[in-house]
This record gives structure tokens, C-alpha cells and sequence, in this order.
């Protein structure tokens, strides 16, 4: 079900928002566009015009309309709006069974709303003619992740990120202090409460991963061919010596030999170990480049990442556990753990997640981005509530060429295995200068989408880049584009389903779906809603990879659609409803 929000005027909305960018569309021939963020309304199952009720509802209505009031849809029928205990969210029941919502062609019931009831909207939206060709398949499945940085952290620049799509706002507590995450926290959930949008907060971990210092304040460092710079784990006061750099890492001495190559950010400059003297490594720049504040640092001997003392350190460090206290606090929705290594971090985080907060639904995501998660993979995504293929830091500890097979590797296994899966780095890192990704770029968003990964992630492009609001925009279009066209790939090819179930009492329910799709697509699609509202009454399911399944209004799904493809189904988890195989 879904919630409606209102087009401000164009000459209200923030400077960055999509609409400001471009051109006004021409109104009079614009045919009626709706879009949806959140499956928040509901329709009284009481009413025979409504033949799903728990199904999606594009419902074109001003955000404030005054409780009670009617709302006239597709001609004569009328919506009447219901009061809600959220005062946000739109309640209707339906006043009439007219006949152009029993005739209309979606089982899902869908509904539209007159033209001039609608003003267009650019991103996320859907004809009347794709709705009812489509219905809810005309909207985005894949899920957006935007790192919120000094360049997006203000509510406009937020508001402008909701509104171009984004599902999620990740905090990455490498950077920035408390003081700072928690205020763009409370902004966040100021949108999502006095604007209606359903963004989720990420908190990403730190981890123990082995990064250089601050540069003593400066946004950046050059390092050029054949500079000898030192590499220590002494702290210094700002400003930091010539050629120096901090690194955080205590056992960094000990760990490398003279001849290693020292990588910074995973090859933006690298370095060839000279010299050691007590605390401090020199370094000859082999590779040169900019060197960025904290940025990361690995070092490499005959072809492999060196993994000495540095593979002893925890996963989770003070600092992290201090952060994650913090955002059990502040109730984020999901905390992506840095360098997993094994499927026990993960239970421990759970355990302490459940004692500090009874009954929360905070979900734990595990970074693949290290050799050790590698190699524990199956049982790390099992033991999580999804994944992230944080490329970033996977592409400087394994040869970058093997980066997108085990992208796809990780993509494949998560879809086994039912967890939502997001793709991180670099996806359209030339947008942080540039307004236009380039065409790679675009090809690496499409094949993501096309791997069917649940959710892509900006990191600089939203958190310090130029074009923020341009590069989410580039993610949206290239998702929706490439979702139609695989469904009209696919459309013309017979039903192939792989196993999702991992248990007994799954495979029953996903034997029953796969009937049931199957009448879906060669009979009729009405069987499929009905069959799906019988399952969904009587199993506590979580299929996520499942393209046509509808979004219950659970508070938990209400939080967990952004992470997830398509449209994820947790079925009530009502005391009174028990799970049956
Ligand atoms: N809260 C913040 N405050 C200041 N700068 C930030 C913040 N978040 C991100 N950035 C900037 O955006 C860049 C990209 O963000 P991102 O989260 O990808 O960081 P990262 O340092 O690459 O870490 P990770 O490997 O965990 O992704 C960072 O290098 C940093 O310059
Ligand atoms: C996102 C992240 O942490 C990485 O790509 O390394």
C-alpha cells in the first residue's frame, strides 16, 4: 500500500531538487504520473470493489488532505480518507464499488487518480497507461543507498536526496563525530515524519581497518614519482611534518618488510617499502597520486595482501561498539558491519543488539570486503540480515580483475540464500567531478541491476561529490531502464524459477508461489493475488528476490523496502498469528 506524497510548486522546493534541474514538463499534454514511497495506506476489506486488499494502491492525493475528507478517483469513484493513528499516512476505505475499479485489469487494484489531481513528478513515476499495462511492476525495484556527506548532510540537501529516490541514508562513522550523525539523523526522521517519506538510516561501523591519519587538517596531499615519504605510527601535532603521514595502526612497522608495495585507497598512489627505523617506514612513491584524508592502506608482497598481526584485529573495535550503542539509540533500521570475518560477529552483534533493545528490529548487514569474508562467505550472509559487496576495500585486498565475479558470486549466493544484497563503490565515482557519468559507469550500474542486487549505493558521489541529487538521478533511470528491459527479456521466455527456500517449511510456501506464478503468468494473475493473500495469512515469509510480491504494512516492512528489491513481503508478525509450515 502506498503512500502518496504532494508536488510542492516548483518555486518551493529546495535548489538541488530534480524538478529545479530541468525544464518544467508541458503540462497540458502530460499524461497523469503517479509515484509511491512507502506502503502506508490501507483499504477497508469490507468493500467488493476491492479484490486484494492488502495490495498495492497508487493513490494521487494531496499529502494534507484533512482527515474525512473524499477524494474523487478515475472519474466517479471517491476514496474516503480515514483518520490514522500516524498522522502522515493516508487510511482510506473504499465509499463506492464502482465499476471502473472492479474492471480494472490489475488484481492489485490498482487505482488513478484524474489528471488534474496530479501534478507530474519526474523520478520514480509511472503513466496511467504503464499502470495499467504494468501495474506496480512500472516502478523501481532496485533500492538506492546514499552515503550522507559534508556535501548532502543539510535537511534541503537531504529532502532533495528523498526526493530523487533515495531509500536509505548510510552514515559511515569513519567520518565525521557523533555530534554530527546524530543531526543528521534527526533530520532524516523530521522528513520521514513531517513530509512522508520512508528513508532508513544505515549506520556503517569503522571496522579495524588500517587507514592514514588526518593530513593534519589538509583536504589532500600530492605524492609525486620517487618522493620518499614516511609512514608512522608516532601521532604528531598539526601540521604534520613534510612527506609524513599517520597511520592508525599500531603493529604497522612489525607487520611490513622492506620491499613491500604500500597502497593507498587501493592503488590511487602507491609506494615501495626502503626503510625501517623504530615506528617510522619510509617509502619510495612508485605510483604517484592524491593522497586523501583516512584513506585506506594496504600493503602487498609477491602478488597477495600481506595478512599478519593486522589479520588478529577485532571486527569490531571500542570505538565501534561505543557507535553502535550509539545507533541503538538512535534507532537506526539497519548497522553494516566493516570487515566481517566470520558468521560469529555477526551472532555476537545480534545477542548484544537484542539485550541493549528488547524487541527491536535494527537488521545487520555484513560488508564483504575482506579476504576472511571471502572465505567465510555462505556462513556470514546466512548469519546476517543481508550483505554489501563494499567493493571499495575488496578491490584493494583481492586483484581488482576478480572483483566482478565475486560481485556476482555474492549477488547469486545472497539470492540463494533470500538476504538482500547491496552494491557499493564506485558506481558512478566520475559524478564527483563531472555531471554526466561515463559510459562504463553506466554499464557497471546496469549490470548490478541486471544481477538483480537489491540495492546500489553512492559513496563520494553523495557525500562529497558535485552532483549528489544528478547521480542518484543516473541510478534511478538506469534501474528502471534496466528492470523493463530484462522484463521484456524475460517476458517471451518459459518460467524459470531458481530454489530460494533454505528450510522444509520454506520450500512448501515457495512450492505453493511457484504454482502460483506459474497460473500467474500463463492463466491469470487474479489467482496469483489470491493465492499470494492466502500465504501470506498463514506463513511468516520473507522472500525477497520474488519480483510481484506486495508490501505488507507491517513496521518492519515499512523499514526494510528500502534495502529491498521489488517489493519484499514479511507477512504479520502479530503474536496472534503463528508461524505454520
Ligand atoms: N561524515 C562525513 N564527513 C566528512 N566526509 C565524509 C563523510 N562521509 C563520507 N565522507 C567523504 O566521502 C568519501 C567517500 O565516503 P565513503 O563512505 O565511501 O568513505 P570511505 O572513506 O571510502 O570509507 P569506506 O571504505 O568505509 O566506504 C570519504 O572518503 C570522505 O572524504
Ligand atoms: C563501502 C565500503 O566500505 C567499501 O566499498 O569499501
Amino acid at each position: 500500500l502506498i503512500r502518496r506524497h504532494s508536488q510542492p510548486n516548483r518555486r518551493h522546493l529546495p535548489k538541488h531538487h530534480p524538478r529545479n534541474l530541468r525544464p518544467p514538463p508541458a503540462r497540458a499534454k502530460a499524461p497523469a504520473k503517479f509515484t509511491h514511497y512507502s506502503p502506508q495506506a490501507r483499504i477497508s476489506t469490507a468493500d467488493a470493489a476491492m479484490p486484494a486488499a492488502h495490495s498495492l494502491l497508487h493513490l494521487a492525493a494531496p499529502k494534507s488532505v484533512a482527515p474525512t475528507s473524499t477524494l474523487s478517483l478515475a472519474g466517479a469513484a471517491h476514496l474516503r480518507l480515514l483518520p490514522s493513528r500516524r498522522p502522515q499516512r493516508l487510511v482510506a476505505s473504499c465509499s463506492s464499488a464502482h465499476p471502473d475499479l472492479a474492471a480494472f485489469p490489475n488484481p492489485n487494484g490498482l487505482l488513478v487518480a484524474e489528471p488534474a489531481a496530479a501534478a507530474p513528478i519526474d523520478i520514480d513515476v509511472a503513466t496511467e497507461a504503464e499502470l495499467r499495462e504494468n501495474g506496480s511492476r512500472s516502478t523501481r525495484r532496485t533500492k538506492l543507498v546514499c552515503t550522507v556527506g559534508p556535501a548532502t548532510c543539510g535537511p534541503s540537501e537531504l529532502e532533495a536526496l528523498a526526493v530523487g529516490g533515495m531509500n536509505v541514508a548510510r552514515l559511515n562513522m569513519c567520518h565525521g563525530d557523533r555530534e554530527w550523525h546524530q543531526k543528521v539523523i534527526s533530520s532524516v526522521r523530521m522528513l520521514n515524519e513531517e513530509k512522508g517519506y520512508a528513508v532508513a538510516v544505515m549506520m556503517d561501523t569503522e571496522g579495524s581497518e588500517i587507514h592514514m591519519g588526518d593530513l593534519g587538517g589538509a583536504p589532500a596531499a600530492k605524492a609525486e614519482d620517487g618522493e620518499i615519504w614516511t609512514f608512522s605510527v608516532r601521532s604528531f601535532e598539526a601540521p604534520l611534518p613534510e612527506l609524513t603521514v599517520h597511520v592508525n595502526y599500531e603493529g604497522f612497522a612489525e607487520d611490513v618488510r622492506v620491499g613491500d608495495d604500500l597502497l593507498v585507497d587501493g592503488g590511487m598512489a602507491r609506494f615501495e617499502v626502503v626503510e625501517k627505523l623504530g615506528p617510522d617506514v619510509k617509502c619510495r612513491c612508485t605510483d604517484p597520486g592524491l593522497l586523501l584524508p583516512r584513506a585506506n592502506l594496504t600493503f602487498w608482497r609477491d602478488g597477495s595482501v600481506v595478512r599478519a598481526k593486522n589479520a588478529m584485529l577485532p571486527t569490531i573495535t571500542s570505538k565501534d561498539w561505543l557507535d553502535i550503542d550509539f545507533g541503538i539509540a538512535e534507532g537506526v533500521d539497519f548497522i553494516a558491519v566493516s570487515f566481517v570475518k566470520s558468521a560469529e560477529v555477526i551472532n555476537h552483534l545480534k545477542s548484544y543488539i537484542a539485550a541493549r533493545s528488547r524487541g527491536s528490529d535494527i537488521a545487520v548487514i555484513a560488508k564483504i570486503e575482506s579476504i576472511d569474508s571471502l572465505t567465510n562467505l555462505e556462513e556470514i550472509i546466512r548469519a546476517s540480515d543481508g550483505a554489501m559487496v563494499a567493493r571499495g576495500d575488496l578491490g584493494a585486498q583481492i586483484p581488482l580483475e576478480q572483483v566482478p565475479s565475486i560481485q556476482q558470486k555474492i549477488v547469486k549466493l545472497c539470492r540463494q540464500l533470500n538476504k538482500p544484497v547491496i552494491v557499493a563503490s564506485q558506481l558512478l565515482e566520475s559524478m564527483i567531478e563531472y555531471p554526466i557519468p561515463t559510459r562504463a559507469e553506466v554499464a557497471d550500474v546496469s549490470e548490478a541491476v541486471h544481477q538483480r542486487a537489491d540495492a546500489l549505493m553512492l559513496s563520494g558521489e553523495s557525500a562529497m561529490g558535485r552532483y549528489p541529487d544528478k547521480a542518484l538521478i543516473v541510478l534511478s533511470s538506469v534501474s528502471l531502464r534496466i528492470e523493463r528491459w530484462w522484463r521484456e527479456e524475460k517476458h517471451h521466455e518459459p518460467l524459470e524459477l531458481e530454489d530460494v527456500s533454505s528450510s522444509f517449511s520454506d520450500k512448501i510456501s515457495e512450492e505453493i508461489c511457484i504454482s502460483a506464478a506459474k497460473m500467474g503468468k500463463y492463466c491469470c494473475q487474479l489467482a496469483l493475488s489470491l493465492t499470494w493473500s492466502i500465504i501470506s495469512n498463514h506463513f511468516d515469509l520473507q522472500l525477497t528476490s520474488w519480483k510481484w510480491m506486495p508490501f505488507s504494512s507491517t513496521r518492519r516492512v515499512a523499514i526494510w523496502p528500502p534495502c529491498f528489491h521489488g517489493a519484499a513481503l514479511t507477512a504479520q508478525s502479530s503474536p496472534s498469528r503463528t508461524r505454520r509450515p
